[in-house]
């Protein structure tokens, strides 16, 4: 079984964050583990509260992964400030994993910010180089680029800026715009389309969690970018047309959606 770890905010209510992350990973067949940035207080409408780990908490959870345990990919999600991402800078490029996906979350469904912004230019210049697959959403890779963005045609434009910012992939999702889910991945020379119907809910709750940690899942198992990214999409598609009624907000995906079809 490979072993892949999740760098990330715990989300109480259990659908984004670590919570979503550890979910994925099971129900993708491989062994999770978790390392906690902030611990927020949020549910299916709001955020009330976010706590940073200090740094030397962060650091002490990585090592006690690392020096332990092989890890076959990584998955970054939210990190808040410019301390944290120096943190996680410092210890991935010691332990070198072989697969990093990151996600640069900034804010929850509701709106609310879940990374300062004066932690963006640390995030493009420090975070972005090291990932194998960025996944920013729509709203990111606008504040990433200052583009606007409502078109195929945008994002491509705005995918080929964040990929001279440094990662190996960029893989812009377009859960955002309207039409069809259809998500966008360059390679520096080539674009390939995902695309799968839109599903008309508002429970969307952890859905770019819960993708990324798909395709890291998918990339520790051996598959190759453009399979894991197909089978992760399979996966988050059907987790978002079974996704969780529950709260008075936005519900979460559903991560055993596949027993019940
Ligand atoms: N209503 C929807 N129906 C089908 N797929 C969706 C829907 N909303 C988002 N997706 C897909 O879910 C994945 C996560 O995208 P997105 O929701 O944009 O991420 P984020 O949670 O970071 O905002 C992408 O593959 C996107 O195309
Ligand atoms: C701790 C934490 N991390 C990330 C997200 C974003 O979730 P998503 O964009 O997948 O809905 C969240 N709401 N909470």
């Amino acid at each position: 079984m490979k072993h892949v770890l999740t760098i990330a905010g715990s989300d109480c209510s259990g659908g984004a964050g670590i919570q979503a992350d550890l979910k994925t990973f099971s129900a993708l067949g491989t062994y999770g583990m978790s390392v906690i940035t902030s611990v927020v207080a949020e549910n299916t409408s709001r955020v009330i509260s976010i706590h940073d780990l200090p740094p030397s908490v962060l650091s002490d959870q990585l090592d006690a992964v690392f020096e332990d345990i092989q890890v076959d990919a990584v998955k970054v999600g939210m990190l808040s400030d410019v301390t944290i991402m120096e943190t996680v800078v410092h210890k991935l490029t010691f332990y070198k994993p072989p697969f990093i996906v990151i996600d640069p979350v900034m804010s929850a469904k509701g709106g609310q910010a879940l990374m300062k912004s004066d932690a963006l230019t640390a995030l493009i210049d420090k975070i972005v180089p090291l990932a194998y697959i960025l996944t920013p959403n729509i709203p990111e890779a606008e504040t990433m680029t200052g583009l606007s963005i409502t078109t195929v045609e945008d994002m491509k434009i705005a995918a080929n800026r964040i990929y001279s910012m440094g990662s190996k992939y960029v893989l812009l999702k377009g859960g955002h715009l309207k039409g069809a889910a259809l998500d966008l991945l360059y390679d520096g020379n080539s674009y390939t389309t995902y695309s799968s119907e839109r599903i008309l809910t508002k429970n969307t709750h952890g859905t770019g969690c819960t993708f990324s940690s798909a395709i890291t899942a998918c990339l520790a198992k051996g598959l190759p970018v453009e399979k894991a990214i197909d089978k992760a999409k399979e996966y988050i598609t059907g987790a978002i047309r079974h996704a969780l009624p529950i709260g008075k907000g936005h519900g979460p995906t559903n991560h055993f959606f596949s027993f019940y079809r």
